[in-house]
């Protein structure tokens, strides 16, 4: 990754992928033995390549919004596989639900077996569980085909307020399926619904909710209110505490399934083998960004519209890659270019971008600007994203992949407003509680410093090895150490083998230098080296 001061960056020669290559089935599927044995099924599996799996238990929606063919879409985008049992087939378009046909809970049973005795299945999703029939059937299933994780869509009511899963299945909810649910994910409707009709008009009142359906049994429960601006998040499992996560309220009539999606997006990500939170993280950034995309498209005349899951595939922006997905491993090598440094080697930001990727305070806006529209184009070739420091509107003119921001500049999540849910956020962190703020206000990543005592940056107090170690331990969010790195110690950061920790974040190592390319080089080569012995 590169970071352009109001002086550019260029950066990174990335972490080579340490994933194996697995070699590919030998047998030809048109000769497949049927039946197999058992021995040969399990020399297939031992082969073959793992993909995680979500089965969805949930209803069909006719209009393709929500339900069945949410889901299915939602863990499509985000990589995993979707099997799915349908628990009903409603009749339904932006308007509303017309009408709704139960599937016999016998067949329920039936497609549960087929798909949980034969599909490795890592994670199971609910939606729309139509009646106290359907849920006992699928606790039953669950206790004979256990799953790594079980998430609780408690789908009651549509957007459009049609009763999907009536009183009946309050008490089986309550008593049978939340207890055996890793997460469960009410909207404020539901939640209230679930308490007894109790009213929550507050985040105070969110905040309560959650924790009296935490007590049901859910390891985490997550209270959506879009309307509110934030979605509460409760888990006191990791670490006995109320989460709000804070995100973008988008304007948009296109909402239909967002529930259904976010629910998903948990699952394919613990199927993934993410943690919760991190899940949880994913999946409210996936739906905001799906909504952002998707807000101003038409389909059918009724005010619940629904929204394109496979947005990255055809966004023209994706495409000219001008919304680089942000990617931790990024992280590796950040190189952050100084204007000061530049004149000092008689070299241009742009030229000293192009040679970082090949192996500034006190500039003036339009001088910084042309600067930076150059380095992007030159990060764009190269594939490296390119981050601005601190000027959100030098990022914005230039189309950078992102913006770095310091405590004392605009607070994350007001850089998100602006910036929108694409692109990359950094903030620089010295303590837990500001690293958990960040992740809070929708940052991709901190940088955590000085870890050394450094001279690029005045009045920075050093943190050393055991700041960072604090930082690094307790932050939700990927890190990059930064501070006095050069050759000579980026080596010693590396090989600490911290959590969270994905690279070092270098000015004068590679920019007060007479070659910027060779000491790019080199010290990438240092750090593989450090990598691998860590
Ligand atoms: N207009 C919106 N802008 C941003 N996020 C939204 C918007 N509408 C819903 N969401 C998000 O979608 C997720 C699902 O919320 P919600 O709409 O309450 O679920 P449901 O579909 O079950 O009613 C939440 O994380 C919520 O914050
Ligand atoms: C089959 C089915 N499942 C779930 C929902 C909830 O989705 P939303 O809350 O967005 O209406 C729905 N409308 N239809
Ligand atoms: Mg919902």
């Amino acid at each position: 990754m590169a970071s352009v001061q109001p002086s550019a960056a260029a950066l990174a020669p990335q972490r080579p992928s340490t994933a194996a290559t697995l070699p590919s089935p030998s047998i030809s599927p048109r000769v497949f033995p049927f039946p197999r044995t058992r021995a040969r099924r399990l020399e297939v599996a031992a082969r073959a390549m793992p993909w995680p799996h979500v089965l969805t238990v949930a209803g069909s929606d006719s209009g393709a919004g929500a339900g069945i063919q949410a889901d299915i879409k939602a863990c499509a985008a985000l990589g995993a596989y979707c099997s799915s049992v349908i628990t009903a087939v409603t009749a339904q378009n932006t308007i509303g639900v017309q009408a709704l046909h139960a599937v016999p809970e016998d067949f329920v049973g039936e497609q549960l077996r087929s798909v949980l005795s034969d599909m490795s299945v890592d994670v199971v999703k609910t939606g729309m569980l139509p009646s106290a029939g359907i849920v006992k059937v699928l606790c039953e299933s669950l206790r004979k085909f256990p799953v790594k994780a079980l998430v609780v869509d408690p789908v009651m009511v549509s957007t459009s307020g049609d009763t999907l899963s009536g009183p009946s299945t309050l008490a089986i909810y309550r008593d049978e399926l939340f207890p055996m649910a890793d997460i469960v994910t009410p909207n404020v409707k539901e939640a209230s619904k679930l308490l007894g009709d109790v009213s929550l008009q507050t985040i105070s009142d969110m905040r309560d909710a959650a924790e009296s359906i935490h007590k049901l049994g859910p390891n985490v429960n997550l209270v959506t209110e879009p309307y509110l601006k934030i979605s509460s998040f409760d888990s006191t499992v990791n670490c006995k505490k109320f989460i709000e996560l804070r995100g973008l309220r988008i304007k948009t009539r296109n909402t239909h399934g967002t529930g259904c999606t976010l629910a998903s997006c948990v699952a394919a990500e613990l199927a993934k083998g993410a943690t919760m939170l991190h899940a949880v993280q994913v999946a409210k950034k996936f739906v905001e960004s799906a909504l952002y995309h998707s807000k101003d498209l038409v389909i059918g005349n009724g005010p619940q519209g629904p929204f394109d899951h496979l947005f990255s595939l055809k966004s023209p922006l994706y495409k000219m890659g001008s919304l680089h997905k942000f990617n931790p491993n990024d992280l590796f090598l950040y190189a952050v270019t100084d204007s000061g440094m530049n004149k000092k080697w008689g070299r241009s930001i742009k030229d000293a971008v192009k040679a970082a990727i090949e192996g500034e305070k006190d500039t003036e806006t339009r001088e910084f600007l042309e600067a930076a529209k150059a380095c992007v184009e030159i990060c764009r070739s190269g594939g490296v994203p390119l981050l601005i420091n601190d000027r959100i509107d030098v990022a914005l003119a230039c189309n950078a992949d992102g913006v770095h921001v310091g405590q004392t500049d605009m607070p994350a999540w007001e850089v998100r407003e602006l910036l929108g849910p694409g692109k990359i956020i950094g903030v620089s962190c010295k303590t837990p509680a500001q690293a958990e703020q960040a992740w809070k206000d929708g940052a991709d990543y901190i940088g955590c410093g000085g870890v050394f005592p450094t001279t690029t940056k005045a009045n920075n107090p050093t943190l050393g090895f055991e700041g960072l170690r604090t930082v690094c331990s307790t932050s939700k969010l990927p890190v990059v150490a930064i501070g006095g790195i050069n050759a000579g110690n980026a080596g010693s950061v590396m090989e600490l083998g911290l959590p969270n920790l994905k690279g070092v974040a270098v000015v004068s190592a590679l920019f007060d230098r007479e070659c910027v390319t060779t000491e790019t080089r080199s010290l990438r080569s240092i750090l593989m080296n450090a990598c691998s012995k860590s």
